[in-house]
C-alpha cells in the first residue's frame, strides 16, 4: 500500500503542492485531476522518487522513500507525459532494450506477450511509423516488464483515438482487479476518469473539475 503523509512541495519560493495525503490500496485505481499547472506531474514525479518533496512523508509497504529508494523503485513502473521509447527501434528491440535494463528478466515470448495483452501487435515495425495510440501503448508495456506493484501514469491516452483510449482502459482495469496493482493515472479526460477510477484526487484552485466529479457521485478528495 502507498501512503503518502502531508506532502510539499516548492520550487523556490513558489508552493505548488500544500499538504496532500493520500493512500493507495492494492487493486486501486486513484485519477489525478486538476487544471493545468496544478502540480499532477509533480506529484506523480515524487511519487516515483524522480523528485524529492519539500516536506512530508511516504511509505510504500511500511517502507519509507527516504530510506529504501533502491527497493522501491524497483516496485514501480512510470510513464511518463512524454512518450520515452527509442524511434528507431522495432517494437520488439524496444521491449528487448528495456528487459535488458529491468531487474526482472522476462523471455521474449513474455514481452510480446505484454503487447499482445493491450492489442499492440506491429512486434517487427519501426516503433517511428507507429500511431501516436501504438507509442503510448509500448510505452506502457516497458513500465510493466518488471512486474511493478504500483503503476504511475501521467495522462497516458493523451492525444489517441477513442478505441485505443478504451483498450488502454479495460487492460488498466484487468492490471488493478486481476494482478492487484495500485494505479495512479492523470487525464483531463473526465469521462476516462469517472469511468476507470474508484477515487479521485482533485488538485488545484479551480472549483471546475471537483464540481464535475461531484455531480458524477465518485468519491473525491481535494487540495
Ligand atoms: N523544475 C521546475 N522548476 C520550477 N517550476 C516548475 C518546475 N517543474 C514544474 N514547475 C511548475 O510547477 C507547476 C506545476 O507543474 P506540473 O507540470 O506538475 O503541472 P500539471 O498539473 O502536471 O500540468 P499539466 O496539466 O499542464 O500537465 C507549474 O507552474 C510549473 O511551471
Amino acid at each position: 500500500m502507498l501512503n503518502v503523509t502531508n506532502i510539499s512541495k516548492k520550487y523556490g519560493k513558489k508552493s505548488i503542492l500544500s499538504s496532500i495525503s493520500l493512500s493507495v490500496q492494492k487493486g486501486e485505481i486513484i485519477g489525478l485531476v486538476g487544471e493545468n499547472g496544478a502540480g499532477k506531474s509533480t506529484l506523480l514525479h515524487i511519487l516515483a522518487t524522480i523528485q524529492k518533496p519539500t516536506d512530508g512523508v511516504i511509505s510504500l509497504n511500511d517502507m519509507s522513500y527516504d530510506k529504501n529508494k533502491k527497493v522501491i523503485r524497483k516496485q514501480i513502473g512510470f510513464v511518463p507525459q512524454d512518450i520515452a521509447i527509442w524511434d528507431e527501434f522495432t517494437v520488439e528491440e524496444n521491449m528487448i532494450f528495456f528487459e535488458k535494463l529491468s531487474w526482472r528478466k522476462k523471455s521474449k515470448i513474455e514481452l510480446k506477450q505484454l503487447c499482445l495483452d493491450m492489442e499492440l501487435d506491429k512486434w517487427k515495425e519501426p516503433t517511428k511509423t507507429l500511431s501516436g495510440g501504438m507509442k503510448r501503448k509500448l510505452n506502457l508495456a516497458i513500465s510493466l516488464i518488471h512486474d511493478p506493484e504500483l503503476l504511475l501514469l501521467d495522462e497516458p491516452t493523451v492525444g489517441i483515438d477513442l478505441k485505443s483510449r478504451k483498450e488502454i482502459g479495460t487492460y488498466l482495469k484487468n492490471q488493478a482487479i486481476n494482478e492487484k496493482k495500485s494505479i495512479v493515472y492523470t487525464s483531463h479526460d473526465m469521462d476516462e476518469i469517472i469511468s476507470l477510477c474508484d477515487r479521485v484526487i482533485c488538485i488545484g484552485e479551480d472549483p471546475f473539475y471537483k464540481s464535475i466529479l461531484i455531480d458524477s457521485g465518485k468519491e473525491v478528495i481535494s487540495f
